[in-house]
């Protein structure tokens, strides 16, 4: 089955899944890399995200060979610009960042990329990408030159979603920005996810379980785990635990 897929069929069960960001910026040593992936297999990690909002050495296309030697948890693209894809990868989450009015982001690095997605063979799994303001500005809201979506702004977060959705979009992700001081408040998951049918995945700032059990109940599919990851190993394995035992309650029950 494809990724997108089984993201699809997970959606319509109600099965939560784990996301852990890799940004290629922030590996300096193979070893901490290593023991990062083991973490991820220990912890039963469904998908692995690569990528940064900028990208300053020569790290990307290694840490996506390291991964993808040393486990089998699949490995997609989270890409900040047009020049981060490697044929290497499982998939791409293609961004478009429907949050914003910048056309490069919405439509221009990705007529770039066009020729060389079809030419790999990276599942490509089209992603409604919407900012939510989190506080100070973040890398990504930054470097695209986009002002995220107010955060008490639950309509706006819907009909942006709604729309991304109705023109074709098969997934929607809800990001706070990387290390944000606030996540996604509940009320905008809530919102996006009553309004729309395609998997939700929600990062951004979720740096403990409070946090992540908040955008659960709300109604996130896939949560995302980055910078937390570094600081508190002991997250993954909280965060892991929650959502397993989420989904053994839903087979008890079907
Ligand atoms: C068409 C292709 C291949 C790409 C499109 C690219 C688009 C639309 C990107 C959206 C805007 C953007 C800059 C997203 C960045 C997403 C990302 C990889 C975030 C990871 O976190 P960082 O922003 O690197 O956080 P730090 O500041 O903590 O490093
Ligand atoms: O690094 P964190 O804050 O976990 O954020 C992950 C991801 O949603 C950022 O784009
Ligand atoms: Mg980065």
């Amino acid at each position: 089955m494809s990724l997108l897929g089984q993201l699809e069929k997970n959606k319509a069960c109600n099965k939560k899944s784990l996301a852990v960001l890799i940004d290629p910026d922030k590996i300096d040593e193979v070893t901490h890399l290593m023991q990062t992936l083991h973490l991820c297999v220990e912890n039963r990690v469904d998908y692995i995200f690569v990528g940064g909002s900028l990208i300053t050495n020569d790290n990307f296309s290694k840490v996506i060979a390291l991964i993808k030697s040393n486990t089998d948890i699949p490995v997609l693209i989270f890409p900040g610009n047009n020049i981060q894809i490697d044929s290497n990868a499982d998939g791409i989450l293609l961004l478009s960042l429907i949050s914003g009015r910048n056309p490069e982001f919405l439509i221009g690095q990705h007529v770039l990329a066009a020729p060389i997605l079809k030419k790999s063979k990276l599942e490509i799994i089209p992603m409604g990408y919407m900012l939510v303001n989190s506080g100070p500005a973040t890398s990504a809201s930054y470097m695209s030159n986009t002002t995220p979506i107010p955060s008490d702004k639950t309509t706006i977060a819907a009909c942006t979603a709604m729309a991304g959705e109705m023109l074709g979009l098969k997934t929607i992700y809800l990001d706070a920005g990387s290390g944000a001081l606030t996540p996604i408040p509940q009320k905008i998951i809530t919102k996006v996810s009553r309004s729309t049918s395609v998997p939700l995945v929600v990062g951004g700032g979720l740096n403990s379980i409070s946090k992540v059990n908040l955008a659960l109940e709300a109604g996130a599919d896939v949560i995302v785990i980055g910078n937390a990851l570094e600081k508190d190993q002991n997250l993954l394995i909280e965060v892991s635990e929650k959502i397993h035992s989420m989904n053994a309650a839903l087979d008890v029950h079907q």
